[in-house]
């Protein structure tokens, strides 16, 4: 069996303890990252939900936004959960001012579009890539997806709205898998991360 994939979550802020837990449920050794040389030591990485606004400007505070792109464009795989997603759309239709993205995922998305957070629900998703039942997906202030460009793949609707796709290396969902206790979509993005690996060493 090949090593395990070293996966990183951007720790500025967001639900970073349930991604490490669920990464490492997916077989990958999962470590926080909060600067540039620890962005620089890992084969993937996962943006967390939370405050989309608050995690970019502590990534442009701490000096990763840059090096966020970098490794984005060179190809590293991402996988953005919610506020995540927002970090990996090229184009957010309401952003807060100030307010800047990594980008990577050619998408327009919307901020907060199903609601408040007492508007907060659960949703069985057909997700393309895992096998098996639904996921439960839960959207918590969620964004989704207005508009996806030619390069990006839509992997999932809810209501009508699309609320996951996948660019390349790059995987959005505007649900949070990390919450259910269900690994499969880390597994799904721990597999990414390997292949990637492998292609790379090549
Ligand atoms: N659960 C979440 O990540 C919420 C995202 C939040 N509404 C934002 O705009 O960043």
């Amino acid at each position: 069996m090949t090593e395990a994939p070293v996966i990183g979550v951007l720790a500025l802020q967001g639900d970073v303890r349930e991604h490490l837990i669920a990464l490492a449920a997916a077989d990958a050794v999962a470590r926080p990252v909060r600067r540039p040389e620890e962005l620089a030591e890992v084969d993937g990485l996962v943006l967390p939900g939370g405050e989309s606004t608050t995690i970019s400007k502590l990534a442009v505070l701490f000096g990763l936004m840059e090096p966020l792109r970098a490794r984005v464009r060179d190809g590293m795989p991402v996988y953005g959960t919610c506020a995540g997603m927002i970090m990996l759309a090229d184009k957010i239709l309401d952003p807060r001012s100030g307010q800047e993205t990594i980008g990577g995922i050619d998408m327009i998305v919307r901020r907060n579009a199903f609601g408040r957070q007492n508007e907060s629900f659960e949703a069985a998703v057909d997700l393309k890539g895992v096998v098996g039942d639904p996921v439960e997906g839960v959207f918590i202030r969620a964004p989704w997806v207005e508009s996806v460009g030619a390069g990006a793949e839509v992997l999932a609707e809810h209501a009508g709205h699309v609320v996951a796709v996948r660019q390349g290396n790059a995987l959005a969902t505007s649900f949070h898998p990390e919450l259910t206790g269900d690994h499969r979509v880390h597994g799904l993005f721990v597999e990414m991360v390997r292949a990637w690996r492998t292609a790379e060493s090549l």
